[in-house]
């Protein structure tokens, strides 16, 4: 450094020895001698070093303009934050812990992928309404991309046309509140099933869980191909598996630079089996609807309406083929059964954890219900305290805790902090219906809290959101609600419910699965008491 000072100083006294100025004794030729030379070697070096400094300014000034990252807790060279999130507790819970230090626009790198968490109602309508365009990306992800035909269906497909084109045929065709309706004898005929086959187990314990997962299973597979069939149970089976896959953390996303890491998978190489299966499961239900000619009738199934539109649009631009149809089958028993069982799950959960909860939900229900002796989907919308009773439920436990993963499409500006491109967003719906500055008594199952209450789940209440918000909102709340209210409102409606073992209500274990959704780590299983009339 000090050589370049010296250096600096004797440029100096060249460019005055050129002006006519010096600061030596005239005549005193030997310095001047000296002073030359010493400036051919230094000037260059001095040259060569501002060059370097000027790179690394502008290095360091570009990172920091750039990176004006979130901040974050310190990073591991090569796995960046993972061993902060690989601990024994769930990522939505290690996320919140972090965010409460970093706070709640946080910035992660887990492997080689950079992530933003966010943990705010204020942040996530940045992202989701503000930004939302700009957020409204999908991360190419390994086993999904398998899974969906090559992101080709609604939920992992990236933002474009295709994904627009599928969208409007789902939330306009499939799932919009006329299609809904027109399979409610289908929900109250397996909703029924359910309640004869509780009532046959009487005084004895029943797997709740495993019941109604069958049963909304059971509907969604009736909605999308009509009759029962000998494809289902291969269907329901594959379907479960790729669901346990999906849900682990699979490590080749996290490096995805890494190609060797994929030719390693043998998650990949089950799901690459998997999708085979399915597809030709798939194909063979394709074939048989396409076999018998339907006139349009109201017991029209999901594959009958995406046949037709198939037809329709035969010569446009964008056909839809057969692996299109296929996929969105597949993303309507992906997003749709697991989510709406394990909500009806929760709901029953905390009703029996807190049973003057449990003993309003049924007064209510038996108040509707008993002119009539029995539940139909007629009077549902008389049921407000259970309603409440079903968004307390989404609040405490979301199914989909981190909603699904979101992909920012370019580089933006959130709160005076830079994300870059590409980075994966993750929006932590967990953490934000338990913000204490949003919910008094946050941590308390309060469904009173929703009675009389504006706040809603449609998307516009950030406080809010276990079906996301934006345009990659849930399309389907209207497919998922009387599948959680009608099997909820039948259990309460036809029996009381008690533990097994002598157990104590109030020591019923809550704790959550890890997976894709967040469904109980042990299945619910209680004692029906089926009600004398
Ligand atoms: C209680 C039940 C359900 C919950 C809590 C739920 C929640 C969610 C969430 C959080 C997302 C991601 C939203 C986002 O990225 O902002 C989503 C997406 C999606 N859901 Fe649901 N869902 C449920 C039921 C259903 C049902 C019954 C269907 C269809 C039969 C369905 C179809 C979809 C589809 C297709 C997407 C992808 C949308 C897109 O990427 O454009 N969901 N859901």
């Amino acid at each position: 450094m000090m050589m370049y000072l010296e250096a600096f100083l004797l440029y100096l006294l060249h460019i005055y020895h050129h002006l006519g100025i010096s600061f030596f004794p005239s005549g005193s030729s030997y310095l001047m001698e000296l002073h030359n030379h010493f400036f051919n070697i230094t000037f260059i070096s001095f040259f060569i070093f501002l060059l370097v400094l000027f790179k690394i300014v502008k290095i360091w000034s570009y990172n920091t303009s750039t990176v004006n990252l979130p901040p974050g807790p310190w990073k591991l060279p090569f796995i960046g934050n993972l061993h902060q999130i690989i601990s024994r507790s769930l990522p939505h819970h290690r996320f919140k812990f972090l965010a409460d230090k970093y706070g709640p626009l946080m910035y992660l790198k887990l492997g080689g992928v950079p992530y933003v968490i966010v943990s705010s109602p204020e942040i996530a309508k940045e992202i989701m309404k503000t930004h939302d365009l700009n957020f409204s990306g999908r991360p190419n992800l390994l086993l999904s991309t398998i899974w969906s035909y090559n992101a080709t269906d609604v939920i992992f497909s990236i933002y474009g046309e295709r994904w627009r084109q599928l969208r409007k045929i789902c939330v306009i065709e499939l799932l919009s509140a006329k299609r809904v309706q027109s399979f409610r004898s289908i929900r109250e005929d397996e909703v029924t099933n359910l309640v004869k086959s509780i009532t046959a187990s009487e005084g004895s314990v029943v797997n709740l869980t495993q019941k109604i997962l069958s049963t909304t299973y059971g509907i969604t597979a009736r909605a999308a191909f009509g009759k029962r069939s000998k494809h289902q149970e291969v269907f329901r089976s594959a379907i479960e598996e790729v669901a346990s896959l999906l849900g682990g953390v699979c490590i080749v996303d996290l490096f995805p630079s890494i190609k060797l890491l994929q030719c390693l998978s043998r998650a990949k190489t089950k799901m690459e089996k998997l999708h085979k299966e399915l597809d030709m499961t798939l194909q063979d239900i394709i074939d048989d609807h396409k076999s018998i000619h339907k006139e349009e009738s109201n017991d029209e199934d999901l594959v009958d309406v995406l046949l037709k539109i198939q037809q329709e649009n035969y010569h446009s631009q964008h056909p839809l083929t057969d692996d299109n149809i296929k996929s969105i089958i597949q993303d309507m028993f992906g997003a749709g059964t697991e989510t709406s069982s394990e909500a009806v799950i929760w709901a029953m959960s905390a009703m029996v954890k807190n049973s003057n909860v449990m003993e309003q939900a049924q007064a209510e229900v038996r108040r509707v219900f008993d002119k009539k002796g029995y539940v139909d989907e007629t009077e549902l919308y008389q049921l407000i305290y259970l309603k409440s009773v079903i968004k307390e439920t989404l609040r405490l436990y979301p199914v989909a805790p981190l909603l699904v993963p979101r992909e920012s499409r370019e580089r933006c500006q959130i709160n005076g902090y830079e994300i870059p491109a590409k980075t994966r967003v993750a929006v932590n719906a967990w953490a934000i219906g338990r913000d204490p500055r949003y919910w008094v008594e946050a941590e308390s199952f309060k469904p009173e809290r929703f009675v009389n209450s504006p706040i809603d789940f449609k998307g516009t209440d950030f406080e809010f959101i276990p079906f996301g918000a934006g345009r990659r909102m849930c399309p389907g709340i209207a497919f998922a609600l009387p599948n959680v209210e009608l099997p909820l409102a039948k259990l309460l409606y036809h029996f009381d419910w008690k533990l097994p073992n002598g157990m104590k209500n109030e020591e019923l274990d809550m704790t959550e699965s890890f997976g894709i959704t967040a469904g109980r780590k042990h299945d619910l299983c209680l004692i029906p008491i089926p009600r004398r009339f």
